[in-house]
């Protein structure tokens, strides 16, 4: 079950896109940045900017989402080298999972080592609130499940290796990093851990699913995020990743609240400015541990 080799890039594909990329700046990215719905200001804090258009990088596909300005921006943060999608690609756009996720492979060969990744989610455990900032410990890949997998297919041992380990996909001494840090920045009340499911998306869950999905263990669900965290450990990257808790999931049938886009793009606008400053001083403190960066 193979996919044609029209879904996905070929290793020369990328190094040819990271080559242009390379060619066009000088800035050398040691940190890679995913910003989710409504979270693309992350970018706006880069010090020395150069932003390109996903639509004049070769290879790139395009975001298509409302919140997702589709720009790749390479600039400093706190003085550390960095590349930030300001809008990342979903399944429900249409795209093969191998497109959506390549370009974790184009991080990896611009010389990234950790990669840094916010979405927005419906939060699932009871205990969360909206504006919340959970740090992801884990995973539920359903996609996955069902087989779609963004290592499906042959696989370029120059990448990384056909059967790679998941247990420790979320490094855990960021996680820490970032517990302490948002200690510091009195962030403790809205700092949360957890489980977060990727579903396919459009369509937000049903209250049944919403219910399942905290049974098994989820304690946010969202459209993202599990297919680049994949493909960028596979290709030896650390990861960190948060979901911003932008709605509550509706679990209760006498609930009158439904998810919906704009409710999410609203709470990434109230909750920007302490996101970016928990992912600006993680990133700082990367530098002061060359193990981090
Ligand atoms: O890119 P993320 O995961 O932040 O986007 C979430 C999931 C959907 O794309 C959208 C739903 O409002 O926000
Ligand atoms: N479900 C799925 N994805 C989401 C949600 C949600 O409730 N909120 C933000 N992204």
């Amino acid at each position: 079950m193979f996919p044609e080799s029209s879904t996905g890039y070929s290793y020369e594909d990328c190094q040819s896109t990271a080559d242009w990329l390379l060619s066009q700046t000088a800035v050398q990215p040691l940190v890679g940045i995913v910003c989710g719905s409504g979270m693309g200001g992350l970018a706006d804090g880069l010090k020395d900017p150069v932003a390109f258009n996903y639509k004049d990088i070769p290879n790139f596909p395009q975001s298509t989402v409302h919140g997702h300005a589709g720009r790749l921006v390479f600039g400093t943060l706190k003085g550390i080298p960095c590349v930030c999608m300001q809008g990342r690609f979903h399944l429900y756009e249409g795209y093969a999972i191998q497109k959506i996720t390549m370009p974790m492979r184009i991080f990896k060969i611009l010389g990234v080592k950790t990669v840094i990744l916010t979405n927005a989610a419906g939060g699932l455990n009871q205990d969360f609130k909206v504006g919340d900032i959970m740090i992801i410990k884990d995973h539920l890949n359903m996609p996955g499940f069902a087989g779609n997998n963004p290592l499906t297919g042959p696989n370029d041992e120059r990448f990384g290796l056909r059967f790679p380990c998941m247990s420790d996909a979320y490094d855990r001494e960021l996680q820490q990093l970032a517990l302490d840090v948002g200690s510091e920045l009195g962030f403790s009340d809205f700092l949360r851990e957890g489980v977060y499911c990727v579903l396919g998306g459009p369509s937000f869950e049903t209250i049944a699913e919403c219910r399942m999905l905290n049974k098994l263990g989820a304690d946010a669900v969202g459209m993202s995020t599990v297919h680049e965290v994949i493909v960028a450990r596979h290709c030896g990257m650390r990861v960190f990743a948060l979901s911003l808790i932008t709605n509550k999931a509706v679990m209760d049938y006498d609930s009158e609240e439904k998810a919906n886009h704009e409710e999410v793009l609203q709470t990434g606008k109230h909750r920007a400015e302490q996101l970016e400053r928990l992912v600006s001083t993680i990133v700082a403190r990367l530098e002061h541990n060359n193990n981090y960066a």
